[in-house]
């Protein structure tokens, strides 16, 4: 069903600006939105609808002949969406997509997307993202659907990586919402590296599980690399996100984990106001 949209300014603001939008008559948004009824009531967007502006305005930077990270989740499904929109319409042409999971590789490919991966590519113009949480400084917690590795080499690899959200992913600081910081590791001992890992930030008060599919906690979730997540949990702030990022790649077992540290080039995010993009400084 088509989506009818408010007006929106589209504010470009450095990390830490003040992120006031106001809805405006003159829009810059895309999907090109309907003007506002001469009543200008109050059009109540659902998350999905925030998530489609945000996705719709980050493919505003995709042109052609550029190799492009496909993200993952339900936000990076509609710029996939978007991509091969444009594409059928011929408004883009020659893109390759580099897709981050195997469910977005079986979206692009029902799309007719082109595809390779990073060994053939291994340098990616543009990536665009969902994430997790988002701090103040462009910092990232990505990977609650499991697909952080490959989303992470695929966007370390990247000249430019934009990051689309709504406006429930802005924290304070990384892990911040109270919701699961994951960790993919290795499946041997996958419970003794989550003591590890529940035992390295004690004084934050951690809370280390695996990742299950079932009630029970039995079948674990296993990732697209056959690896399983330690989803981490915290009551306080964990302090220098560096040194704690340090402190968990030495564990013998971890693989990787979800906080993405200066990745973002730019962060889009969709909110009831309006759309704010913020640029890394
Ligand atoms: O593994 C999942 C990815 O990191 C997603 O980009 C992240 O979880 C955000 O997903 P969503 O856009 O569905 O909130």
């Amino acid at each position: 069903m088509a989506i009818s949209y408010p007006q929106f300014i589209v504010s470009e603001k450095s990390p830490m600006e003040a992120k006031i939008i106001v809805p405006s008559s003159s829009s810059q948004a895309s999907p090109s939105p309907p003007p506002l009824s001469s009543s200008m009531s109050p059009v109540v967007l659902t998350q999905d609808e925030l998530k489609k502006i945000a996705a719709y305005k980050a493919v505003e930077y995709v042109e052609s002949n550029m190799v492009i990270g496909l993200g993952t989740g339900s936000t990076a499904k509609h710029a996939v969406d978007r991509i091969a929109e444009l594409l059928n319409q011929g408004k883009l042409h020659n893109i390759i997509g580099i897709p981050t999971s195997k469910k977005t590789y079986d979206q692009a490919v029902s799309l007719g997307i082109p595809l390779s991966d990073l060994n053939s590519h291994p340098v990616v113009d543009l990536s665009i993202d969902g994430a997790d949480e988002v701090d103040p400084f462009l910092n990232l917690v990505k990977g609650r659907g499991g697909s952080l590795l490959r989303e992470k080499m695929v966007e370390s690899s990247s000249k430019k990586f934009v990051v689309i959200v709504d406006e429930s992913k802005m924290v304070k600081h990384l892990g911040g919402s109270g919701l699961a910081m994951p960790v993919e590791v290795v499946p041997y001992g996958d419970l003794a590296v989550a003591k590890s890992l529940q035992a390295l930030f004690e004084d934050s008060g951690c809370v280390a599980k695996r990742r299950t599919l079932d009630l029970d906690g039995k079948v674990p979730f296993v990732t697209d690399n056959g690896n399983h997540i330690v989803e981490l949990f915290f009551k306080k702030d964990i302090g220098d996100l560096n040194t704690a990022s340090d402190k968990i790649l030495r564990i013998p077992g971890v693989v990787e984990h979800g906080m993405f540290l200066g990745l973002a080039t730019t962060v889009i995010v969709a909110g009831e106001l309006g759309v704010t993009v913020e640029n890394k400084s």
